[in-house]
């Protein structure tokens, strides 16, 4: 049988928390860290070893150089030269630079595996590593609004007192100030939101705090890294089980929505190959106003990069 390896590219707050949550679900045999700054590595490295030692079955803890890659599953990329405090396209011209010092060198040392890309603005940054690696587009995967989501589905859970597992509720576009609950398709159990919580819940608050959640969590703690690692290990779990969910991730479009040469957050199936599907969503007037603006968001970041 195949071992199951995943690389971690960055293991400041969220890659070390990526890899601490990735040991608890145990559905890899190898999880393979990279990072500059080498002390630190080496500390998470012999802490993550101390957490396998309690599971079942073997879990090894390498320290890599991204080169070292050909074996490699999925690479996830959670790298930046200083976390942004207000948004996300503070980071653009720094972790821009780091992605293309990386990328080009994976490539030359035949890497085989799937792109998963937390870094922000990462919308671009999906874009950039699916341009500099030359891989189809079904092998650049952005974590993208599946985090916003879940935030999304926990917010009005609390709300509506049932569990966001339950909801059926995403968010669609830029992982950005631009992203918006798609409320036309959303539901509990066939029953469309609007119609079950029709007067109680404003949704317009609840879908707004969804988007400020990010910045609400890091100007108190100044970073996130619980709800992204849990969002990237689900991602990762999802592909290496070849389990075809539908989450909303960010893929590079070629026509659909009638865009090509972008990012965005969109529902898309996943399989042991990365995105099976991408699938359209047929908007009201207001969303695919809002879809539009998003886009020429991230194409407007796109157009930024080195
Ligand atoms: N997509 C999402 O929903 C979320 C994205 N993020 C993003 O994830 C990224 C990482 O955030 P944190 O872990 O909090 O930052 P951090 O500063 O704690 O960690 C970044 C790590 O990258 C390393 N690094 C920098 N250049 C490198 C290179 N060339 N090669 C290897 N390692 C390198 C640094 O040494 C550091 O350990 C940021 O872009 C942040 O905005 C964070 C939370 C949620
Ligand atoms: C930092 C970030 O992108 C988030 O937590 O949504």
């Amino acid at each position: 049988m195949k071992l199951r390896k995943i690389m971690i590219i960055g293991v400041g707050n969220v890659g070390s928390t990526t890899a601490y949550t990735l040991i608890n679900r145990g559905f890899c045999e190898e999880i393979a860290l990279v990072d500059l700054n080498k002390e630190l590595v080496y500390g998470h490295q012999q802490d993550l070893l101390d957490a396998a030692a309690y599971r079942q079955n073997m879990i090894k803890v390498s320290l890599r150089e991204a080169t070292d890659c050909a074996d490699i599953d999925i690479a996830i990329i959670c790298v930046t030269a200083g976390i942004a405090q207000k948004s996300r396209e503070e980071e653009l011209a720094g972790t821009s630079k780091i992605v293309s010092s990386i990328i080009p060198g994976m490539m030359k040392n035949g890497f085989k595996g799937i792109f998963l890309i937390a870094t922000n603005p990462c919308d671009a940054i999906t874009y950039q590593v699916w341009k500099l690696s030359g891989l189809p587009r079904h092998r650049v995967i952005g974590t993208g609004v599946w985090l916003d989501t879940m935030r999304l589905r926990r917010i009005l859970g609390e709300t509506m007192d049932i569990g966001p597992q339950s909801i059926d509720a995403f968010i669609v576009g830029e992982h950005g100030d631009s992203q918006f609950p798609v409320w036309s398709h959303s539901s509990v159990y066939g029953i469309n939101l609007n119609h079950l919580e029709k007067r109680q819940i404003d949704f317009d608050q609840l879908g707004d705090k969804a988007r400020k959640m990010g910045f609400e969590i890091a100007s108190r703690k100044h970073c996130t890294e619980y709800g992204i690692s849990s969002t990237i290990a689900e991602i990762c779990q999802q592909i290496l089980t070849n389990s075809h969910r539908a989450l909303a991730l960010s893929c590079i479009l070629d026509g659909e929505y009638g865009y090509q040469n972008v990012a965005i957050g969109v529902p898309a199936i996943l399989d042991q190959h990365g995105i099976k599907k991408i699938i359209e969503l047929d908007f009201n007037d207001k969303e695919q106003q809002l879809f539009t603006h998003s886009i020429h968001i991230v194409k407007n970041y796109i157009k930024q990069l080195p």
